[in-house]
């Protein structure tokens, strides 16, 4: 896991290292710079020197521009360099660089035709987008998107023939906290961060336009010497599994735990199976689904591996419950509205870790504060956005709601503020997926760019997710955790596949995905 920053965040740590001796704002400035640079070298090895076009701001991301182009120009490179807005108006830091760049090569003052017309020409090469970063709390000038508008059609035609684009810390017109597009933002191919990656690059608000992580192409964060302490507050982004998923030689089935899947009448068995394949391959020593009785039959004639029980209701569950070593339950997929409202007191009562999904979600929606008063620390909630629109009406209009100013309300902050009234853990499902317990702690798992897995979009992948949280927590990971590593192994499972995905495969998978984290 690493911990990604909301502007704020990134903000408070540089003042703080500046105000401290630390560092001066320079220095910050010069590695920055620097940092794109090398980037370029990296990620392009091929591109030779040639026509760089860069567009700077009038802020310090603009700062961060002309130290761009002075590295540029020692390297070879021509630089075609436009500034919008006034030089005696830039900050300190990035004045000293326009005096530094402007000894060195010309600064064309902003024209919207002027560049329309280079960008159209250019098959090649580098265009740096350096207009606005994290300092960017509202749309951007009307003119600056209307010549990106026309530039990006462009791109999109040629494919081929067409320069890299580099963002300077995010693509402009972005939000970084949000993702959202405050209307009109860039894309990029490349995009260089400065100290951690920001919520917003990894955030995937839908569209149109689309935000955040399908505009940043590759994010790339490069150190430039600010202290490394966590800030307070910060979100965990989740790389890989964070706590253990090994087997030890001594442990035997009923050290990992014994998973209790529920699921609700005759012929909507399906859902409450996939939830049980995935707790038993997720490494739950036994799973257990517990069926009405008129639908015994059907998944007798399914389940091998994974054991069968009558359960009437919720009165024969408390009882069934006395029994310690059912240690986690999952509650939803295929139960039905009528047995969730019957059942899910019932799990709730016995204090067991628990995963509540689907039915057991949009059951209480009518009126959620009792429900919410039954909650506890064990308990996940796994919704969708449109079953966390159900249960958190008021949150989910707040992320709908048109953005006209920065920073804008984000999917981590709605997420927090639902674990907060829930008083239990909230993962709501995405291609962002946002997971965050009562204290605030919060991780963001994002199957975007290169992590991206659009076949996950499939019927049944989400009971999937729903039964690998409860296998994790039968076999011992917290609520948090067990949350935030479903949420990557579901992902890592459906990659792993590739196209043609439906939900039965992911189970399936999980065993190559173990092997590759060398379990
Ligand atoms: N935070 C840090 O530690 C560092 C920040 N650096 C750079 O500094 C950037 C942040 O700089 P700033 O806070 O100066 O902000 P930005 O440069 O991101 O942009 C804000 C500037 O644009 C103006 N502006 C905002 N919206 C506008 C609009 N619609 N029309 C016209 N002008 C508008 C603002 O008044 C402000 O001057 C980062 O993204 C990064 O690129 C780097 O130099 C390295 C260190
Ligand atoms: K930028």
């Amino acid at each position: 896991m690493s911990e990604i920053l909301s502007s704020a965040q990134m903000r408070g740590i540089e003042q703080q290292a500046i105000a401290s001796g630390a560092v001066a704002g320079l220095e910050l400035m010069e590695r920055a710079g620097a940092g794109v640079v090398a980037q370029i070298a990296t990620v392009f090895p091929d591109l030779p020197p040639s026509t760089a076009l860069i567009l700077c701001g009038p802020g310090n991301n603009g700062g961060d521009g002309f130290v761009i182009a002075r590295l540029l120009h020692e390297r070879g490179w021509d630089i075609d360099l436009h500034l919008l807005g006034d030089p005696a108006r830039l900050p300190p830091d990035a004045r000293s660089n326009y005096q530094r760049w402007a000894a060195i090569g010309p600064v064309t003052p902003w024209n919207d035709a002027k560049i329309e017309d280079l960008l159209d020409k250019m098959a090649s090469g580098l265009v740096v987008d350096a207009l606005f970063g994290t300092g960017l709390t509202r749309p951007m000038p009307p003119e600056t998107a209307r010549t990106w508008h026309g530039f990006a059609t462009l791109l999109h035609r040629a494919q081929n023939a067409r320069p890299q684009v580099v963002a300077v810390d995010i693509p402009s017109g972005l939000c970084s906290d949000s993702g959202r597009d405050f209307e009109g933002a860039f894309w990029a191919d490349l995009t260089v961060s400065f100290h951690r990656a920001k919520w917003g690059h990894y955030l995937a608000p839908s569209g149109p336009p689309e935000g955040g992580a399908a505009r940043c192409g590759l994010v790339v964060t490069v150190d430039i010497g600010l202290p490394q302490a966590p800030a307070p507050g910060s979100v965990q982004l989740v790389e890989r599994p964070s706590s253990f998923l090994g087997k030890t030689m001594r442990a035997h089935k009923y050290g990992h735990g014994h998973a209790l899947v529920l699921a609700g009448g005759a012929g909507k068995g399906g859902a409450a199976r996939l939830a049980a394949r995935a707790a038993l391959r997720v490494g739950a020593g036994l799973v257990t689904v517990a069926a009405s009785q008129p639908a015994i039959a059907e998944h007798a004639a399914q389940l091998t591996a994974i054991m069968l029980r009558a359960l009437p209701d919720g009165y024969t569950l408390r009882g069934m419950l006395q029994d310690e070593r059912l240690n986690a339950l999952c509650l939803g997929p295929g139960l039905g509205a009528a047995r969730a409202q019957d059942m899910v007191p019932a799990a709730l009562w016995a204090k067991r870790a628990t995963v509540l999904d689907a039915d057991a979600l949009t059951a209480f929606a009518d009126d959620p504060a009792p429900y919410f008063a039954q909650l506890h620390d064990k308990v996940v909630l796994t919704p969708h956005l449109g079953e966390f629109r159900q249960l958190f009406p008021d949150l989910a209009a707040r992320l709908a709601a048109p953005v006209s100013r920065g920073p804008a309300y984000s999917k981590i902050e709605a997420v927090r503020a639902a674990a907060a009234r829930a008083g239990c853990v909230v993962l709501l499902k995405g291609p962002d997926t946002v997971i965050a317990d009562p204290s605030g702690r919060a991780a963001l798992h994002s199957a975007t760019g290169a992590n991206a897995a659009p076949w996950l979009a499939t019927a049944g992948s989400g009971d999937v997710l729903a039964g690998l949280a409860c296998g994790l927590m039968a076999r011992g990971h917290s609520a948090f955790d067990a949350a935030a590593n479903a949420a990557w192994l579901h992902a890592a499972a459906a990659r792993a596949f590739g196209p043609g995905l439906i939900a039965e495969d992911l189970p399936e998978m999980l065993p190559q995905v173990f092997r590759e984290l060398g379990l």
